[in-house]
């Protein structure tokens, strides 16, 4: 028996196996309105077999966003677009999740592959960018944003309760927020972006509280009986790990009592003098902690692509789910090979009907 094919059920949703594909940018929108290119995209990595598929970050507001391709969930127009990916992935088996997003000091950059780095301030494409502080993030994105505002604060709070609202009248069934990587809430809470003197300054609830109160906020919104859940930086890779640590395990506890239903546990990426250790499945202890600690349930990513030791993270009790990212850019279908390689019954029907009969007749070799 594999442990990552069994169900796993949060709330009133249950998905049909321990794998979801992550959020991840695509940076191919205009207008922040979805298009073919993302309704292929998650329609194929729905149709691979994953329990749950996770629109990528989707901005809040329009200088919410990474870079100007990025998706919104500002206006009903881009919800209407989302609403058909939603159902598409919901048709083919898996469930529809979102994660919505502000970019803070990170905001306003070029596609990866075109720099990646802050847009000119004289371009037509520039525009201000918010922080806790005017402290710029450096290297590459080198700007210093805006330090926000009592009213900037209670603007963008407002804004992920719109699209919340929003998700949820679109037919997203998982709602993730987005307080990793050093984008705007990953920002309050890091001591390398937040030197404000203020109540959302200072120790770790000071530095806690845009991020609790964002998920007050939207929980108003976001249906009870739906997943909601967070995917926040836990550990910088800084030199002060243990610190930061306890400080996530702390406000992770916080966010538990406000009603978060799920840690999607990551790293903070607030200072590009970190030294990732990067490897296989490198941060599953350090999420398996955050659910000892916590008693939430916890998923997490980072370099989990091969079945077998996807499947021993949920086995030995370290994840509730498995978020396998980018090598699902190479094959959408990864959870078919897994389910062949982990010898699960019937692998084959991980897949649509259409393509299950024939390849249950037929094993490529
Ligand atoms: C192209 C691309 C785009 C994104 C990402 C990654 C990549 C490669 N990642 C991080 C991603 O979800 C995942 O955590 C990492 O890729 C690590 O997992 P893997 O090692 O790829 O399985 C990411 N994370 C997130 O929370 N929201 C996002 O929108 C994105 N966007
Ligand atoms: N929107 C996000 O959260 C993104 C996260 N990424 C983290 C990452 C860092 C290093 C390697 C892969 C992914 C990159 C792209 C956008």
């Amino acid at each position: 028996m594999s442990a990552l094919f069994t169900p796993f059920t949060l709330k009133d949703v249950t998905l049909r196996n321990r794998i979801a594909v992550p959020p991840m940018c695509q940076y191919s929108a205009v207008d922040g309105l979805a298009n073919d290119w993302h309704l292929a995209h998650y329609t194929s990595l729905a149709r691979g077999g994953a329990g749950l598929v996770i629109v990528e970050a989707t901005a809040v507001s329009p200088e919410g966003r990474i870079s100007p391709a990025c998706l919104g969930l500002w206006n009903d127009e881009q919800a209407a677009e989302l609403a058909r990916i939603a159902a598409a992935i919901k048709a083919a088996g898996a469930v529809p999740g979102i994660q919505i997003a502000h970019a803070g000091r990170k905001a306003n950059a070029n596609k990866p592959w075109e720099g990646d780095d802050h847009i000119a301030q004289d371009d037509p494409r520039s525009w201000e960018t918010l922080s806790p502080s005017a402290i710029a993030f450096g290297h590459h994105l080198d700007r210093v944003p805006r330090a926000m505002t009592h009213e900037d604060i209670a603007h963008v709070q407002a804004d992920f309760a719109a699209a919340a609202r929003r998700a949820k009248e679109a037919g997203f069934e998982w709602l993730e927020l987005h307080f990793a990587h050093g984008y705007l809430a990953q920002s309050f809470f890091s001591v390398h972006a937040n030197r404000r003197e203020d109540e959302y300054g200072g120790d770790w609830r000071g530095r806690g509280r845009f991020l609790l109160e964002t998920l007050d906020a939207v929980r108003t919104v976001w249906p009870a009986r739906l997943p909601l859940t967070a995917r926040f930086g836990v550990i910088e890779y800084d030199g002060r790990d243990e610190d930061t640590l306890q400080e996530a395990i702390a406000l992770t506890k916080a966010m538990a009592d406000k009603g978060l239903d799920m840690l999607n546990v990551s790293i903070g990426f607030s200072t590009p003098d970190a030294a990732i250790p990067w490897g296989p499945a490198f941060l599953a202890p350090v999420a398996g902690r955050v659910r000892q600690e916590t008693g939430l349930p916890v998923a997490a990513s980072w370099g989990i692509d091969n079945p077998h030791s996807a499947d021993a993270t949920v086995a030995d009790g370290v994840l509730d789910l498995v978020m396998i990212g980018r090598v699902h850019l190479a094959n959408p279908h990864w959870s078919y090979q897994a389910a062949l390689s982990l010898g699960i019954d019937r692998p084959s029907w991980v897949l649509p009907a259409p393509y299950a009969h024939w390849l249950e007749r037929y094993r490529p070799n």
